[in-house]
Order: C-alpha cells, then structure tokens, then sequence
C-alpha cells in the first residue's frame, strides 16, 4: 500500500467498500482490473483540488442568485470522438450560450462541461437485444465497446486507464481553447450575430443586436476587453465508477483532504443515490462541489437525508440538487423538495436537467425529447422558484456542438422521420448545436424576468 492509500484510507474513503455499489460492470478479469486500478493510483491528478474550491465558490454564488450554472456537453463522451473539431464544437456552443445567458441575468455564468470523463454510463437493463440477439449492455467507453459483438460488449479495464488519457487530452485542448484567445468574448458574440442573421432564427435578432449595443458600450466606455479573452471552464461527469473515481482520488497538498481529481465537479446519478448505497458514501468523503441528480419519485425527506449527510456543515456551494422530473411532473413534485430544503436550512443549488425526465421512443424507434418539453421543464423550474422566493441556479444539458438530428422540435422542426438523418449519440438523445443556442435565447428571457439587484445594491455590496 503506499503512502497515499494509507492516508486516504485513514480519512474514511475507502468505507463505501462495505455499502452496496449499484451499476458497477461485471469485470470478468480481476487481475486486469487491479492493475489498471494500480495504474490509476501512480498518474497525475487531472484537476487541481483549488480549482475544485473555486468552483465551489461559484456554485455558492449561483444559491444565491449572484451567478447562474451552465453545464451540459454529450450524454456519454466516446474516445474515439474526442477529436479536436468535436471539442471546439462543443466549447463554442457552451460559450455561445453562455454569453446569451450572461446578458438575461446580468450575472456571470459558470461554465461546466459534462467533458473530460463522462464516460461511464447506467442503464435501465443489463442486457440489449437486437434482432432477437441479447447480448450486455453498453455501459459507456470507460467499461466497453458500443458496437453490438459479443467482444464488444465485455467490459475491459484497460478502458478505465484509457479514459484517464482521453480525458487529460481533452481537458489540455479545452483549457487551450479557454485561454489562447479562442474564447474572446467579441468573437463569441460575432458567432451569435451569425446565428440570428439566418432568417430561420430571426425571433433571436432583437436580443442579438441589443447585446450588440452592451458589447459597443462597453467598449466606448473603456470596458477591459483584454480581461474577457479568456473564460474559466471546469469539468464534470457522473461519479459512476468507484474503482476509477477511488483511484484519482488524492489527498490535497494544502489542506490534507481527499478531492476526487478526476474532474472538478462530480454527481451522482438517479440510479445510484441511496442514503446507504456506495456512491453517497463515497461522495460523502471528497471535498469536491458535488450534485445530486433528483428524479420525480424524490421526496423532501431523501432531499433532506442527503444534503445532512453529503454537506453536513451546510457549506455553500458544496452541494447541487439537479432536479430532473419531467416537464408534466415539475411543477407538482418540485415545489416539496424545494420547500423541504429551504425549511431545513440547508445550503443547497438548484440546477435543472430538462433532458432526463422527458424521453421516449419515437413511433419509428428512435429514444429522443421533444424541445418544446425540454423548454416547459425549465419554465416549470423558474416558475415554482419564483413562487417560493427561492432561487433556481442554473440548467444542466446534454447537447453537442454538431448538427445532429436526436431531439424533435426547435425552429429546424426536426421530425420523427428527420431523427434518421443523423442520429449519432449511443446513450441520449443532445440538444444540436441550434437548438443549444435557440434554448440559450430562450432561458435568458426568462433570467431578465428575474429579480436584479440594482446596480445601488452591488455598489453597496
Ligand atoms: O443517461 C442516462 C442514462 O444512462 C440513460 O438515460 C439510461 O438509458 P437506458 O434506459 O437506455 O438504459
Ligand atoms: C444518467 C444520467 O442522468 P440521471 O441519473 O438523471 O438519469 C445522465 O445525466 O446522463
Ligand atoms: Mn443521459
């Protein structure tokens, strides 16, 4: 064991070892597995734990209004996809919409990407059948090949040290692309200009040329342009995989904690958040910020039992609830969760997944959502946190920066016959590249309807 272990062991992270793990891969070879494990154990962090701490920050901020989340990128990252056009597709749609946001809310946007390790997958069944052939289920690149073979489909650890590698590259060329001038918010903005100019999308024009006129005043009044070259961008994906998350766990130089440094931001998913299951109590022991995803069976008192027990010194900006109940159920079961959180006293930020509560399989065999639902979930969102005075923090998507054809609607009217043109993802159906941009206009109207604080308050503050 080496010191390191010890240490980690000594703070408790190893204690999820006795809980039951759910949706974890059948490993047919315990030896690989240990030795990609071991592998894992020697290799740099792939995040710093102060960025992890600065995030933390902002994420406190956007509980309290003073800020508002952006996360979203693919449903399951794939490796061989992780090429340089798909990367920047995908930062410039996030930045994109990120300056569109920025404009409705009149406060900064936090940027995160679910990039750099997002590749670990549950799923409802173990097993897929195709044409009368069963064979098991794709459970993302970290665990085994999509292709429908049985050599395919058998989980291989030397996938988990591969992830590592897909990820410290992609997360190389993202902080390139974030730093090197690519992110420049004048070139952003001349990108949304293009995007409103096409006919198809000139419902968006009017908000397009009115940041227009705030990026030229700002510019006229002398505003510090060379300071919004670059953006801060952090990463995240679902803690699924113990063995990988355990191995990338390290204890920080500076404060002797242990920080999962896989990514900056890590959740739990729908499937995995019992109170006595492994995941929380893994989770329970990283000093990351980390989410919890909260589905439409969630009551206030699991929302309570979690954030006591993932967040017990009620530290802002710890702990985000991703609220994914579907557009027909938001409004009915939010409002509870909500209630129950804030009467608890707990710190807790509130994102949106508009994505995972509104699937289905279209009539010609396609899983997709349709925009319009993806749209009603967020206004459901904003409008129980207005009633209650509370505070809705941000959305989290599945998108892609490319113009894939895997959810219905948007001004394109993608169609179920449409699906077929290019349907891509091998897990969810994303957001294409203008319907990223088309929900980005539209959230922002819904942000200006929010209360601002008046330029007098933050003078004050
Ligand atoms: O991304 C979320 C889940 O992994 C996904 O929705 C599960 O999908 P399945 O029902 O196809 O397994
Ligand atoms: C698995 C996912 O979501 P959930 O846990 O909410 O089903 C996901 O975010 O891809
Ligand atoms: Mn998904």
């Amino acid at each position: 064991m080496t010191t390191g272990d010890e240490a980690l062991a000594a703070a408790g992270v190893d204690a999820y070892l006795a809980c039951e793990s759910r949706q974890q891969p059948n490993w047919p070879d315990g030896e690989a597995l240990a030795s990609a494990v071991a592998k894992l154990k020697q290799v740099p962090p792939l995040v710093f734990a102060g960025e992890a701490d600065v995030l933390r920050g902002h994420l406190a901020a956007a509980g309290r209004g003073e800020a508002f989340v952006l996360q979203g990128g693919d449903c399951a990252e794939i490796f061989s996809e992780a090429t340089a056009d798909r990367i920047r597709n995908k930062i410039k749609t996030i930045l994109q919409m990120a300056v569109v946001l920025t404009y409705g809310a009149s406060t900064p946007i936090v940027k995160i990407g679910r990039m750099a390790g997002q590749y670990a997958k549950p799923r409802s069944s173990d097993l897929e059948t195709r044409d009368g052939v069963t064979l098991p289920a794709y459970r993302g690149d970290i665990v085994n090949s999509s292709a429908f073979t049985e050599e395919s489909r058998i989980p291989n650890p030397q996938r988990l040290v591969d992830a590592y590698h897909v990820s410290a590259s992609t997360l190389n060329l993202i902080r390139a692309f974030t730093t090197g001038g690519f992110a420049d918010l004048r070139r952003v903005h001349q990108w949304n200009r293009g995007f409103a100019a096409n006919p198809a999308y000139a419902a968006y024009d009017q908000v397009a040329g009115e940041i227009d006129r705030a990026v030229r005043f700002m510019s006229a009044a002398g505003g510090d342009f060379e300071a919004l070259k670059t953006v801060e961008f952090f990463s995240s994906h679902e803690a699924l995989l113990l063995d990988y998350e355990r191995a990338l766990t390290r204890i920080d130089s500076r404060s002797g904690l242990p920080y999962d440094c896989s990514g900056h931001f890590l959740w739990v998913g729908e499937r995995t958040r019992q109170m006595d299951g492994a995941h929380v109590a893994f989770m329970s022991k990283i000093h990351n910020p980390i989410g919890v995803k909260l589905g439409p069976a969630s009551t206030a008192a699991d929302a309570v039992a979690l954030a006591e027990r993932l967040n017990p010194n009620n530290i802002p900006g710890r702990l985000t609830f991703v609220a994914r109940m579907g557009a027909d159920k938001v409004r009915n079961v939010l409002p509870g969760l909500v209630e129950g959180v804030r009467d608890a006293g707990v710190f807790v930020t509130w994102l949106s997944d508009p994505m995972h509560g509104n699937t289905f399989t279209s009539e010609s065999g396609y899983k997709t959502r349709h925009f319009d639902t993806i749209l009603d979930e967020v206004k459901g969102f904003f409008d129980v946190h207005h009633d209650l005075g509370t505070v809705p923090g941000g959305i989290h998507v599945e998108l892609t920066g490319d113009d894939v054809t895997e959810v219905m609607g948007g001004t394109a009217e993608i169609d179920d016959e449409g699906l077929a043109k290019r349907y891509e993802t091998k897990v969810d159906p994303r957001l294409n590249h203008e319907q990223s941009l088309e929900l980005a206009f539209l959230v922002s109207e819904l942000l200006s309807q929010r209360e601002h604080p008046s330029l007098h308050d933050l003078d004050e503050a």
